[in-house]
C-alpha cells in the first residue's frame, strides 16, 4: 500500500538546504586499499568480514608487520600505537588498550606477537562489548523511530534497509518521509515504499514535523507496528536546522506522548573521529537513543567504533557494510572484533585457516 497525502499552504518553518557534508580527507595521491568482495549472497559474517576489509588492512597489516618480529618490547607497543590510532580508535581508546597489553603483558608473561594479538583483540572486545545493545521494537505501538544525521550519512537508504529487516521480523512498517528539503529523498522512499508493500506518508515540499505527525496518526488508525521518521541532512554548525529537528522531536511527542521511542543518529564510519562530535551534537538538541553506523565497507577507520564506546558510548544498534538491502545488521561485538582480527587473504594464517 503507498500514501501519499498531498498538502498546500505554506510551511511552519521552511528548510533551509543544507551544505554538503565534507567529504572524507584523503591524502593526495593515496591508493585506497582494494575492497574484498563477498558475493552477494554470502552470509552475514563473511560480509562483514569482506565489508571490514579496509579495517582489517589497516589494523591486521599493521600487527602483522610488527608482530613479525615475534619479540615483545616497548617499540613494539610504540609502534602499535600508530597503527591504532590510524585505524581511527582515538588517543582515548588507543590509551586504555596499550595501558592494558602492558598489564598483561607483565602479569601473563606474554611472549609471542599471537599472544599479543589474542590478548589485543580481548581488550577490545571489552570496550566495544557495553554497546551491544539490539534494538527492541516491542512496547509501543506504534514504535516510533527518528532518524537524523549530517547530509549523505546514509539515513534514507538506512530506512529502507531496517523496514526490510523488521518486515522480515514480522512487523508491518510505515515510513515518513520527513525530509522535505531533497526531493529525491521523498522519492527514493517512494518508490521502495511501493516495490516493498510499505506505506510511505509524504508531503510535496512543507514541513518534516507535519509530515512524521500525519504519519503517526496514519500509523495508529492502521494499527502499524513500527515507524520509520527520516528527517534532512544537517550539519551540527547549522544552528537553525538543529533547532528545526528539535522542533521535529517535540511534535513526535505531541503526536504520541511516550514518543520517539528510538531516536538513531547515523554516522558515516569515513568521517572517524568527527563522529565523537556529532554524537555530542546531536545528542544535546533531540536526545541520541541509540547509533547506526554506515560505510564501514569504505574505510580504513573501524576502530572508531573503540572510540565511540570510550568517548560517547551509545547503543550502537547497527552497523552498515554495502549498499545491499541485507548489509545492514545488528551490532553484536564478538562477531565484529572477530571479523576485524580474521586473517587477511594471502597471509600463511589465511592459509592456515
Ligand atoms: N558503501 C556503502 N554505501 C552506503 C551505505 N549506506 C548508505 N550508503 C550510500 O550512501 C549514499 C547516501 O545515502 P542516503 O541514504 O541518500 O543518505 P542520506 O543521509 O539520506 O542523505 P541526505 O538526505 O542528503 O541527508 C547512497 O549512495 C547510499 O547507497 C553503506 O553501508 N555502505
Amino acid at each position: 500500500m503507498f500514501g501519499f497525502l498531498k498538502k498546500s499552504g505554506k510551511p511552519e518553518a521552511a528548510e533551509t538546504p543544507a551544505p554538503a557534508a565534507e567529504p572524507a580527507a584523503v591524502p593526495a595521491g593515496a591508493v585506497p586499499a582494494p575492497v574484498e568482495a563477498a558475493s552477494p549472497r554470502a552470509s552475514w559474517a563473511e560480509r562483514l568480514k569482506a565489508g571490514l576489509s579496509r579495517t582489517r588492512q589497516q589494523l591486521g597489516g599493521g600487527l602483522a608487520s610488527l608482530f613479525g618480529r615475534r619479540r615483545i618490547d616497548e617499540d613494539l607497543l610504540e609502534e602499535l600505537e600508530t597503527t591504532l590510532l590510524m585505524a581511527d580508535c582515538g588517543v582515548d581508546a588507543t590509551q586504555h588498550l596499550l595501558d592494558e597489553l602492558r598489564r598483561r603483558w607483565k602479569r601473563d608473561k606474554l611472549e609471542t606477537a599471537d599472544q599479543l594479538q589474542q590478548a589485543l583483540s580481548e581488550s577490545l572486545l571489552e570496550i566495544v562489548a557495553p554497546l551491544e545493545a539490539p534494538l527492541q521494537v516491542e512496547g509501543h505501538r506504534p514504535f516510533i523511530i527518528m532518524l537524523a544525521g549530517v547530509n549523505g550519512a546514509g539515513k534514507t537508504t538506512s530506512i529502507g534497509k531496517l523496514a526490510k529487516y523488521f518486515q522480515s521480523r514480522g512487523k508491518s512498517v510505515l515510513l515518513a518521509a520527513g525530509d522535505t528539503f531533497r526531493a529525491a529523498a521523498r522519492e527514493q522512499l517512494m518508490a521502495w515504499g511501493e516495490r516493498n508493500d510499505v506505506t510511505v506518508i509524504a508531503q510535496e515540499g512543507g514541513d518534516a514535523a507535519a509530515v512524521i505527525f500525519d504519519a503517526i496518526n496514519a500509523a495508529r488508525a492502521r494499527g502499524i507496528d513500527v515507524v520509520l521518521a527520516d528527517t534532512a541532512g544537517r550539519l551540527p554548525t547549522q544552528l537553525h536546522l538543529m533547532e528545526e529537528i528539535a522542533k521535529v522531536r517535540r511534535v513526535i511527542a505531541k503526536a504520541e506522548p511516550s514518543g520517539p521511542h528510538e531516536v538513531l543518529l547515523v554516522l558515516d564510519a569515513n568521517i572517524g573521529q568527527n563522529a565523537l562530535a556529532q554524537v555530542k551534537a546531536f545528542d544535546g538538541a533531540i536526545g541520541v537513543t541509540g547509533l547506526v553506523l554506515t560505510k564501514l565497507d569504505g574505510t580504513a577507520k573501524g576502530g572508531v567504533v573503540a572510540a565511540i564506546a570510550r568517548q560517547c558510548p551509545k547503543p550502537l544498534r547497527f552497523i552498515g557494510v554495502g549498499e545491499g538491502i541485507d548489509d545492514l545488521q545488528p551490532f553484536h561485538a564478538r562477531e565484529f572484533v572477530d571479523a576485524l582480527f580474521a586473517p587477511l587473504p594471502g597471509t600463511r594464517d589465511d592459509a592456515d585457516a
